[in-house]
């Protein structure tokens, strides 16, 4: 690597040199909770381009919910998702693609679909509990030739140990590669270092560490570079943070601090980054931003993919949303318990009728 003019030495005793680490870029599955699940195949095409071109080596397509996600709860999509992987492998020339799925939303024929329309990547996502709801999907990904991930999800909610032992019962399932998933952004700092330190040792040389987070406390880029320090090897992230929530850790922010610290991502910066304003941006909606709601996200320890159905919620029933977010906070509410976000707010119109002063 050479040294930029002007840029400081960043090199610390605890700095990996010349590791090469391996990026997923999640904007086309975690940005479809943002676009509400409007990708067209447009869309598709050119946000895999420009990634492709960039260096991206891992592409996620998929519904937000992952395969089989479409539905009342979660959200129609606009074109089919197995549309929108083929044609994210025509378009693909380096890039590897990805899909994920939740068991029980998706189903094993989903897999293998994905795998018949060119995936690559079987992304098996649960609840950070839950692991060994995956055992058989892992194993049918194997058995199809696929690659596989684990995503431990609402990593904040349960400490090391814990996600350590779940861990291991993926990679014994066949996963090749366990995620800390930051589904929240609640995790901070040291947090994210303990989780992962304590599955790469518990996985040993049997499976590799991942680090998935979201932008709700602003620590995406931070905890992603600790993430590495403390032994991951594969880090999510959405181009122009596109992703729910507050989106996901931007790559191209990261991979531009990953240089300067001597992580070898392969991804050019200049070219992510015209990527994000030229390609990534003109698809999004809007931007995905830290404001209150994103916030109380992370600062609660709430789904991020509970933000829009938390506003829509908040808005039809005239209370407000970072009380419907705290609650479901308390509550501890998982992923799948989106109708809950309506019966809060029925109960904080219903405190709000009892506590409003009345006329006359
Ligand atoms: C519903 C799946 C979820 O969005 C997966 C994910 O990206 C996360 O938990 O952060
Ligand atoms: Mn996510």
């Amino acid at each position: 690597m050479t040294a930029r003019r002007g840029a400081p030495t960043l090199t610390t005793p605890t700095t990996p040199t010349a590791l090469d680490i391996r990026v997923t870029d999640s904007s086309l599955r975690d940005g479809s909770h943002a676009k509400q699940h409007r990708f067209t195949a447009d869309h598709v095409r050119s946000i895999v381009a420009a990634l492709d071109d960039a260096g991206v080596p891992v592409i996620e397509v998929t519904h937000g919910d992952g395969l089989g996600g479409s539905s009342f709860n979660y959200g129609f999509s606009h074109t089919p998702e197995q549309e929108l992987i083929a044609q994210a492998v025509k378009t693909a020339t380096r890039a590897r693609i990805a899909f994920l799925m939740l068991p029980g939303l998706g189903v094993k024929d989903d897999i293998r679909a994905a795998c018949d329309n060119g995936a690559e990547i079987c992304r098996i996502a649960t609840h950070c509990t839950e692991a060994d709801i995956a055992d058989q999907h892992f194993g049918l990904a194997r058995e199809l030739g696929l690659e596989t991930v684990g995503f431990l999800m609402m990593a904040h909610s349960r400490p090391a140990e814990v996600l350590a032992a779940q861990a291991r019962r993926m990679a014994d399932a066949g996963c090749q590669c366990v995620y800390v998933v930051d589904s929240a952004g609640a995790l901070v700092l040291e947090e994210v270092t303990d989780r992962v330190a304590a599955m790469v040792a518990a996985l040993g040389d049997d499976a590799q560490v991942g680090f998935h987070g979201h932008e709700n406390l602003g620590l995406g880029v931070a905890n992603s570079v600790l993430a590495v320090r403390a032994g991951a090897r594969q880090i999510d992230g959405s181009t122009r943070r596109f992703g729910a929530g507050a989106g996901n850790t931007p790559v191209e922010a990261f991979t531009a601090v990953a240089e300067r610290l001597g992580i070898r991502t392969g991804i050019d910066v200049l070219k992510i980054a015209d990527a994000a304003e030229d390609v990534v941006l003109p698809v999004m909606d809007e931007e995905c931003k830290l404001g209150r709601l994103e916030l109380m996200m992370g600062h609660a320890g709430v789904y991020s993919s509970f933000l829009k159905h938390a506003d829509r919620w908040a808005r039809r029933y005239g209370v407000s949303g970072a009380r419907i977010l705290l609650r479901a906070g308390e509550r501890e509410l998982v992923g799948g318990q989106e109708d809950q976000l309506i019966d809060i707010a029925r109960e904080l119109a219903a405190e709000d009728a009892t506590t409003a002063p009345t006329g006359g």
